[in-house]
């Protein structure tokens, strides 16, 4: 029989014939502490499977996760991509205008943003973050003994983007606790959701986008320069701008806490990355398809239709493990070795299709810098206490990572 339902399932549907059943939690700290277990008992099973927890279909091959991630039309994020469906469950906070619309409304909202995170606009960034990032390393490394995330990976991040969004100085360290309700609102209103929304009152983050609370020249302002060109409407404005600010920060932190913490377990890489600084960008891009700071993201079915194989209706949900997909040996060769010279293009962290991460080029800027300033001044890089895992429902990042370095 079934497992027990999960108090938090918002679903009673039943599997389609067929389809294998499975009684993991993917959303429980004990998922969380080893996911790649369930990942594989997911990727086995077959190409669709159901989770009998949640009464909800999903797919953790890569065939299939891309399958969804790409088909925009049949697999919408207009209805959430969260596991709530805002037609029959109402919304959490005010639908971002681009990672839960679709074309064309999608469209007008991604043509902003692709040009305020575009290569020119990086450019006149990259002097700034280069000098900030051999600041903070050159800070951090003579203690010889610091914690990964505390000291470096959340330091960075937290430096240089809201600065670079131009906001206000007020207020900044809500941002990781915002940015940590969203996420766990991706999943279900569990204990990990409840206790960050404890933490937070929304509106905050709603009101930083605002033009009176933006810094000239910022990448803010240029969300409502955009509106006063008519690309946008006015008010669209500010929740574009409140996208950047809930997307951009603690997914590079967790990306760059990731870096560190496979280049401190595998130290073979860290000496490729010493003996040729080019390889910073690979080594950030390779710890983004290993750990996937983003680990899952939810699609609805706006029509009857198959996935893996398996028949659909309109309104039903799917998850997509994008973390399962990036480590599925149908697509890569030894895909549980981090090895920072493999071609990582194709892997799922950062999304694919048409949704996929509209500020990549800012967060590939953001590791290849603090990782070239890191290889520049340390020999040797190794894990010196008890590493603790943060938890929440969509982010896979830890809450510290003790080490200890020996100087170039
Ligand atoms: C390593 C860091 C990052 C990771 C792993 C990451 C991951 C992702 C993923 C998986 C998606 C796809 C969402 C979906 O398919 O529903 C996405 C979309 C998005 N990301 Fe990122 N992201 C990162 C950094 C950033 C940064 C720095 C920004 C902004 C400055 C940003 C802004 C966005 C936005 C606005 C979207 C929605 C794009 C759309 O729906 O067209 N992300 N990101
Ligand atoms: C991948 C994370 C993400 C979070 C929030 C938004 C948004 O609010 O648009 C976009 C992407």
């Amino acid at each position: 029989g079934h497992a027990e339902r999960s108090p938090y399932a918002i679903y009673d549907s039943d599997p389609p014939p067929g389809v294998p059943v499975l009684d993991v939690d993917p959303f429980s700290v004990d998922f969380f502490a080893d996911p790649y277990p369930v990942h594989e008992q997911l990727r086995e099973a077959g190409p669709f499977v159901w989770l009998s927890r949640y009464n909800i279909g999903a797919v953790a091959r890569y065939e299939h996760v891309r399958d969804a991630l790409t088909d925009w039309k049949t697999f919408s994020s207009a209805r959430g991509v969260g596991m709530e469906d805002f037609v029959r469950h109402g919304r959490f906070r005010l639908p971002s205008l681009i990672l839960e619309a679709d074309p064309p409304q999608h469209s007008r909202s991604r043509g902003v943003l692709s040009r305020v995170l575009s290569p020119p606009v990086l450019k006149g960034l990259r002097d700034r973050f280069e000098v900030e990032a051999e600041a903070m390393v050159e800070d951090v490394v003579w203690r010889k003994r610091f914690d990964g995330i505390a000291d470096l990976a959340e330091v960075f991040p937290l430096r240089v983007f809201p600065d670079a969004i131009g906001m206000g100085r007020e207020g900044r360290e809500k941002l990781l606790p915002h940015a940590d309700l969203l996420f766990n609102s991706f999943g279900p209103r569990n204990e990990l959701f409840q206790a960050a929304k404890e933490k937070v009152s929304f509106d905050w983050i709603e009101a930083q986008g605002q033009r009176g609370n933006l810094a000239p020249g910022g990448l803010g302002m240029m969300i409502h320069d955009a509106a006063d060109r008519g690309e946008i409407s006015g008010d669209e404005a500010p929740i574009l701008v409140r996208a950047l600010l809930q997307a951009g920060l603690d997914t590079t932190i967790n990306a760059l806490g990731a870096t560190l913490y496979c280049l401190a377990r595998f130290p073979s890489e860290f000496d490729r990355l010493r003996a040729d600084h080019k390889l910073a960008k690979a080594a950030f891009e390779e710890a983004i398809r290993f750990e996937a700071p983003v680990q899952t993201f939810f699609r609805t079915a706006t029509c009857a239709t198959t996935l893996g194989g398996t028949p659909l209706n309109e309104g039903d949900k799917v998850l997509m493990f994008l973390a399962a997909a990036n480590r599925d040996p149908r697509q890569w060769d030894r895909p549980d070795v981090y090895d920072i010279g493999r071609k990582t293009i194709g892997h799922v962290g950062f999304g694919a299709g048409i949704h996929a991460c509209v500020g990549q080029l800012l967060a590939r800027m953001e590791g290849e810098l603090v990782l070239t300033a890191l290889a520049r001044r340390v020999k040797r890089l190794r894990i010196a206490g008890t590493v603790e895992r943060r938890y929440n429902n969509t982010l896979r990042g830890l809450a510290s990572l003790p080490l200890e370095v020996e100087l170039a």
